[in-house]
């Protein structure tokens, strides 16, 4: 499974769940997956079919879909097609029916129509599985609901032995239930997963609706529209469409235009050239939805409350899909929370006016929320979140302002409370506004004595002040067939009778941005002030020329694109070129172990690509190779751009010369002797140097493997122990000279100062030190030892000094720091085996595994290493072997001619490193 992930799609580690579903799939388990939007649900029905050899049917909603999909899995280099009415190629479904197809697509429709002979032909060479994208769709309670779908359940019949897998991001338990009972699942495997895209921001703002807010809108998006990335801006009505799109386009920016008045063949250009990059806005209405599978998008920007939660996530969650922060801003203003009627327009039933109502309610709390917007939104799929915020929106991230609004609201409630209890809002505070509306005049509310006490405050800001008392209990509302009413709770009415039109209890509220500015002054620049900050999240993490290089490779990328007719994000994703400017690789195994980069993209492109990167990085005068060794496998998209873009600030405090000794000891697995005297530099360097490079590396947090690197300096426990004391009785760490004075002669400073490094970073000698004990006996100890036993005495609390004496002795034999002479005069053991190699030899590498050992046992002949002899040794391990291990295991060969042979068969990808162990394909 590990090897179709890296092979066919680059990624050398499953997301959570993934691996699971796809076990299950195997087992022939039906399967429900509930997963976040850009999750990776795809994957789930798009990896068996590759495992066992035999087609997998997937039905999606919408054609525009299945073609994107199609497209992105052929630059994969796997067989995927679709059936539908927009098929023109008439031999595809001969070809499908005869399980040439690795992935086939259809819509509902075809599926249902397709003649039962095109499934019992399939079914003889064999169908792996039978998924159903956005099966949510399914069910009449989903926001979705499509009659097509539900005929699905027919194929149950015929295809018996298959598992059904149905996937989809929003599904409340009653849809979940409805869509395994409409696809007869038998006693399915369910995957639920959080719904939170902790990858975007949440930002809410209240805006005027106009032309000075859409040019200060168009400023801000044109300052940051580089071409590589994308941007949706949804509004909520066509005339907004057109005004936003004609601003943009008149800015010069590549905006495309999708709204459902367009004819079809438009809306498919539009699609077509936003999705490869052609165009870089895209202004649309909600039309514009489910097919969007571009995983670049930075920004959605909602000109406008949407009408329900549900389709605020879906609209929202095309953003970022690729993991990459990203941003999701919503701008709505009053005058969108009357749509209701609008809304409400294709209800039939009062239960389903009801229904838009309180969902329209929602996205209006969440619009005018103060606190956490992430929780909100996650709250309403039902999912709990941690009770600290997120810290990752608008809500969470600027200080909340509060003042004493006890007097206000007073005045407020006192007043729903003098109107009857029986209105919305706008009769309250028109009065006390002092409106003499007709309504107000003819209710005589005028007479009222809180009519126009509350002059000195906008409309907009006595409701802004209502949801607050609304969201602290204070209020609540009603809802009345498309209307809502406003009365006051117990809670409110409590602290009315603790109340005097004189005297108010204290009431501390959050002041919202609305209230601050008072609504109708607010200046449009305002509003999208905080909206160009976020919008540069993406460019943390890379130097001024690193950033120059990774826009270069973006550019390089959609020229690719073009001429293969493709979308850029098909051949890799910004993630992958991302880690390409920052480690820059020189070799096709090097690329071949960046996460993203599958095999089709290296045998069609690798070299071309290689050349590409080897002339920008010229031009930029950057180095080839990099620093960073970008193991990018085990964590979501979100963890990974964390490691680059921690992996970059460490980068930062590191020389070159440092991080290039860091990179070639941990990722290429070459000895500090072997790093100091490579045959590429110009002149060899210390040995000592070497190691005092890595331990800065170590100590900029670099990934350090401690047990190797003290098995190389030949330091153990012993040792270690030894020079604490030393270290204790000189009571201080400021003088090397005078701790290694206290210690045996043959006790380094290369020793002393990994010690020190281990001590300031926290490292335990317990965890990674081995003890040499009974490894000698004690009397094959040279003779210099009496001073050292005193101090190993005192340190270990030992009776005698026999056993530690001896094994610090023993260290100092594999010690390689200028003690070889020394060590080689130490008697061997004999019958010890193979482990204890006192002469060092600087191709044998010093450490060994202790799984690889027990296999290995013995084995002292030099073996042969081919590709064909590397592989077949690799296949018994499935976790992996590191350099070291197979080194050890081709015992007596050279380090460079074995890492030829791992690098041709990583270009090959035959192999494939993770975590730094190859593994077989
Ligand atoms: N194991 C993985 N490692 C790295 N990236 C992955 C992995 N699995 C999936 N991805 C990437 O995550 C992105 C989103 O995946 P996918 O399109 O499958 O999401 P989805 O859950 O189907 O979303 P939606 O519900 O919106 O259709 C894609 O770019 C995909 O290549």
């Amino acid at each position: 499974m590990e090897s179709i992930l890296k092979k066919y799609f680059g990624y050398s580690t499953f997301r959570d769940y993934q691996k699971t579903v796809i076990e299950k799939i195997l087992e022939k388990k039906d399967c429900l997956v509930v997963m976040a939007t850009g999750s990776g649900k795809s994957l789930c029905y798009q990896v068996p079919p590759l495992v066992v050899g035999r087609t997998g049917i997937v039905v999606s909603p919408l054609i525009s879909l299945m073609q994107d999909q199609v497209m992105t899995l052929k630059q994969r280099g796997i067989r995927a097609e679709y059936l539908g009415s927009a098929q023109t190629d008439t031999s595809v479904q001969n070809k499908a029916e005869n399980g040439q197809f690795d992935i086939l697509y259809m819509t509902p429709e075809k599926a249902c129509l397709i003649p039962a002979s095109f499934w019992s032909n399939l079914l003889k060479i064999g169908i792996s599985l039978f998924a159903v994208d956005e099966a949510h769709c399914i069910s009449e309670w989903g926001h979705d609901f499509r009659v097509e779908y539900k005929q699905l359940d027919k194929l149950r019949d015929i295809l018996l032995d298959v598992p059904f897998v149905g996937l989809t991001a929003t599904a409340t338990e009653k849809v979940r239930i409805d869509v395994m009972s409409s696809l007869k699942m038998k006693d399915p495997y369910v995957a639920v997963g959080s719904f939170d895209r902790t990858n975007l921001f949440y930002g809410v703002k209240s805006f005027n609706r106009g032309q000075l807010f859409i040019d200060e809108l168009v400023r801000e998006i044109s300052k940051f529209v580089t071409g590589v990335d994308s941007t949706i801006i949804y509004c909520t009505t066509i005339k907004d469409v057109e005004q936003i799109f004609k601003s943009l386009q008149e800015a010069g920016i590549k905006v495309g235009i999708y709204h459902g008045q367009m004819d079809n063949k438009a809306r498919q250009e539009s699609h077509r050239l936003f999705i490869r990059d052609e165009l870089h806005v895209m202004v649309a209405t909600i039309a514009f939805g489910m097919g969007i599978d571009k995983p670049n998008i930075r920004q959605v920007i909602h000109y406008g409350c949407p009408k329900s939660l549900e389709s605020y996530y879906q609209e929202s969650g095309r953003c970022g899909r690729d993991g990459i922060a990203s941003v999701c801003w919503l701008y709505y203003t009053r005058s969108d929370f009357a749509k209701a009627d609008f809304y409400c327009g294709e209800a039939q039933t009062e239960n389903q006016r009801r229904a838009v109502m309180e969902s329209l309610m929602a996205a209006q709390r969440y619009c005018l929320a103060t606190t956490c917007r992430r929780q909100l939104l996650l709250g309403h799929f039902g999912e709990k979140s941690s009770a600290a915020g997120c810290g990752n929106c608008d809500n969470c991230l600027t200080s909340k302002k509060e003042r004493d609004l006890s007097r206000e609201a007073f005045l407020l409630m006192a007043c729903i409370i003098s109107c009857g209890g029986k209105w919305g809002l706008n009769m309250p505070v028109d009065i006390l506004r002092g409106s003499r509306s007709k309504k107000i005049l003819n209710a005589e509310f005028d007479k009222l004595p809180l009519h126009g006490l509350g002059k000195e405050y906008s409309s907009n800001w006595w409701k802004a002040l209502a949801h607050q008392l609304i969201s602290n209990g204070y209020l609540m509302e009603t809802v009345a067939d498309v209307y809502v009413t406003v009365s006051v709770s117990s809670k409110g009415k409590q602290f009315l009778s603790s109340a005097r039109p004189d005297y108010q209890p204290p009431l501390f509220l959050p002041v919202t941005s609305e209230m601050e500015d008072d609504g109708e002054n607010k200046s449009a620049s305002r509003e999208v002030e905080d909206f160009k900050s976020f919008a540069t999240l993406k460019r943390e993490g890379f130097s001024e020329v690193e950033a120059q290089l990774y826009q270069m490779l973006l550019e390089e990328r959609l020229k690719l694109a073009r001429s293969i007719g493709t979308a850029p994000y098909a051949i890799c994703g910004d993630e992958t070129i991302k880690i390409i400017a920052l480690t820059r690789p020189s070799t096709k195994a090097r690329l071949a172990n960046i996460d993203g980069v599958n095999q089709h993209l290296l045998v069609k492109h690798g070299d071309h690509l290689l050349q590409i990167i080897r002339n920008l990085s010229q031009g930029l005068n950057l180095s080839l190779g990099g620093e960073a060794s970008l193991q990018t496998s085990t964590t979501t998209k979100t963890t990974v751009t964390n490691q680059v873009n921690s992996l970059t600030n460490k980068q930062e405090k590191l020389s070159p010369a440092k991080c290039e000794a860091w990179r070639m000891w941990h990722e290429d697995g070459f000895s500090i002797q072997k790093i100091a005297n490579f045959p590429t530099r110009p002149a060899p360097i210390k040995e000592q140097t070497v190691l005092n490079y890595l331990l800065d590396a170590a100590r900029e947090g670099f990934q350090f493997d401690w047990t190797r690197f003290c098995d190389e300096v030949g330091l153990t426990r012993e040792i270690f122990l030894a020079i604490q004391g030393a270290i204790l009785k000189v009571g201080t760490t400021e003088k090397l000279r005078s701790i290694k004075d206290e210690l045996p002669e043959a006790i380094s400073y290369e020793h002393i100062k990994t010690v020190l490094a281990m001590q300031n970073l926290g490292i335990s000698p317990e965890l990674i030190l081995p003890s040499n004990h009974n490894t000698l006996n004690a009397d094959q100890l040279p003779n210099n030892v009496s001073e050292y036993s005193l101090i190993s005495t005192s340190t270990c609390h030992m009776e005698g000094p026999c056993e530690v004496e001896t094994s610090v002795k023993n260290s100092i034999g594999r010690c390689s720091f200028g003690k070889i002479e020394e060590a080689a005069s130490v008697p061997s053991t004999g019958g010890q085996g193979p482990k204890l190699s006192l002469v060092h030899d600087e191709d044998t590498p010093l450490t060994k595994r202790q799984k690889v050992s027990e296999l290995d046992k013995g084995s002292l002949i030099p073996l042969e290493a081919t590709e064909r002899s590397i592989v077949e040794w690799l296949k018994n391990y499935a976790e992996g072997v590191t350099l070291s291990e197979i080194l050890e295991h081709f015992n007596g060969l050279k380090e460079e001619s074995v890492l030829d042979l791992l690098s041709c068969l990583e270009g090959d990808f035959l192999i494939y490193k993770k975590n730094n162990m190859y593994r077989v394909m």
